[in-house]
């Protein structure tokens, strides 16, 4: 189940606030200027579907968040455990960085843990199936794909030039929970 914890930045023992209702975790990030979306597919989509069927499954949302925000690209990331290099791209993104542009990212299937640092607090997103989250650009944040990773993704850039991370050099996500496999 999807899932909002907020926590203060010094207390990443004890989170503030849980959340696991779509609506609350959608306000409440709103507040923050993130926005949460739950999607449904517009078509069912098959085991081994190539990016141009997962994209079509989703093309009406999609399309309305590129006329929204201006997004120009889209493409499909997949990832499982078998990956070679798992253990290294887990650990790039556990980093904090941001982006020069919103971080959007639509989980067709399997799941991730996205942590924003905004002022003094921490909101950790557990994304699942079906859920959409935004990442302002400029906002520091890390994400973890597990031990044993699984996930989907749908990705939308308003730069041509796709992933560009900027490091924080901070050891902040070192100390909040990692995802549960
Ligand atoms: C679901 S893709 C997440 C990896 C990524 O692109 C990123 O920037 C994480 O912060
Ligand atoms: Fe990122
Ligand atoms: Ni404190």
């Amino acid at each position: 189940m999807s899932r909002l914890s907020v926590y203060h930045e010094h207390h990443p023992a004890l989170p503030s606030k849980v959340l696991s209702h779509a609506e609350d975790i959608a306000s409440t990030l709103a507040e923050v200027g993130v926005r949460f979306e739950q999607w449904q597919a517009s078509a069912p989509i098959a085991p081994g579907a190539s990016s141009e069927e997962v994209i079509a499954a989703y093309r009406p949302q999609i399309d309305r968040l590129m006329a929204e925000d201006g997004y120009v690209t889209v493409d499909v990331v997949s990832l499982n455990a078998d990956h070679p290099q798992k253990a290294e791209l887990r650990a790039k993104f556990l980093d904090e960085h941001s982006h020069g542009e919103d971080e959007v990212r639509f989980f067709v299937a399997g799941r991730g843990l996205f942590s924003l640092h905004v002022g003094e607090q921490v909101f950790e997103v557990l994304c699942e199936k079906g859920d959409l989250i935004s990442v302002p650009a400029g906002t520091p944040h890390w994400f973890d794909m597990g031990e044993h990773p699984h996930f989907v993704a749908i990705r939308l850039f308003n730069n041509p030039d796709g992933w560009v991370a900027k490091f924080t050099g901070d050891e902040i996500a070192s100390r909040f929970p990692r995802l549960e496999d």
